[in-house]
């Protein structure tokens, strides 16, 4: 297996590596009740994730006509304590996805994720669901001053994790552009949070199940 084409291959977290959407849907929820505000739909909430939690809440706040920052500022920390507390209630992993990270693992692969998730958040959901030995390297979005799709979280991803011939994983066109801008090849997944048609993504190579992103990888490399 020493001729895997990639020493590194990174991964974005929400909806790519998990669907978290029922516990973000569920904090987002609890936020907007305590302000009495309507609360939103988990298939609405898939639509308002990738750009970090504030952004989330400002998405769901403005679902209820809401737009101004300092409903945002009052909202936010009831949305972190509620989210850290329930951080991985329900979210679930995707099918296949601890399979393909041991298949990479046992390639020799330097596994990484690169989120646009708080750090901490990231780590405690990582954390959570008994993965903290197989991503020894977690950036969130405010882990280097800029987020996805400023192309440094994921060239910082790749350093940290030991650097070498790198792919990310994503599930948005955050993501693809991000990868675009570090010259990172990247894997698309059909069956995440993005409300594109996969084949706009501009992806290297769309896979809709886990069980493809080894294939894809060998034939990207
Ligand atoms: O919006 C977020 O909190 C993070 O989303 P991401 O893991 O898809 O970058
Ligand atoms: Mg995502």
């Amino acid at each position: 297996m020493a001729d895997f084409p990639f020493d590194v291959v990174a991964f974005d977290l929400d909806g790519t590596l998990a669907d978290t959407a029922p516990d973000l849907t569920a904090a987002l929820n609890h936020a907007l009740e305590r302000l009495g505000y309507p609360p939103v739909s988990a298939p609405d909430v898939r639509h308002m994730v990738g750009h970090g939690a504030r952004a989330l809440l400002r998405q769901g706040l403005a679902a209820a006509g809401v737009n101004d920052e300092e409903t945002v500022d009052l909202g936010f920390p009831l949305f972190l304590d509620y989210y850290e507390a329930h951080i991985a209630d329900t979210s679930l992993v995707f099918p296949g996805c601890e399979a393909a990270l041991d298949g990479l693992a046992a390639r020799g692969v330097a596994l990484a994720v690169c989120t646009n998730k708080l750090e901490h958040l990231a780590r405690s959901f990582i954390d959570a669901i008994g993965w903290t030995s197989r991503f020894p390297v977690i950036i969130g979005g405010d882990s280097c001053g800029v987020s996805k799709p400023d192309p440094k979280p994921l060239l910082e991803t790749i350093a940290r994790a030991g650097g070498g011939r790198a792919a990310f994983i994503g599930d948005s066109i955050t993501d693809t552009k991000t990868a675009i801008a570090a010259g990172v090849p990247c894997v698309a997944l059909t069956f995440g949070f993005s409300d594109l048609p996969p084949e706009q993504l501009g992806a290297d190579i769309l896979i809709d199940h886990f069980d493809a992103l080894i294939p894809a990888l060998e034939r990207l490399g």
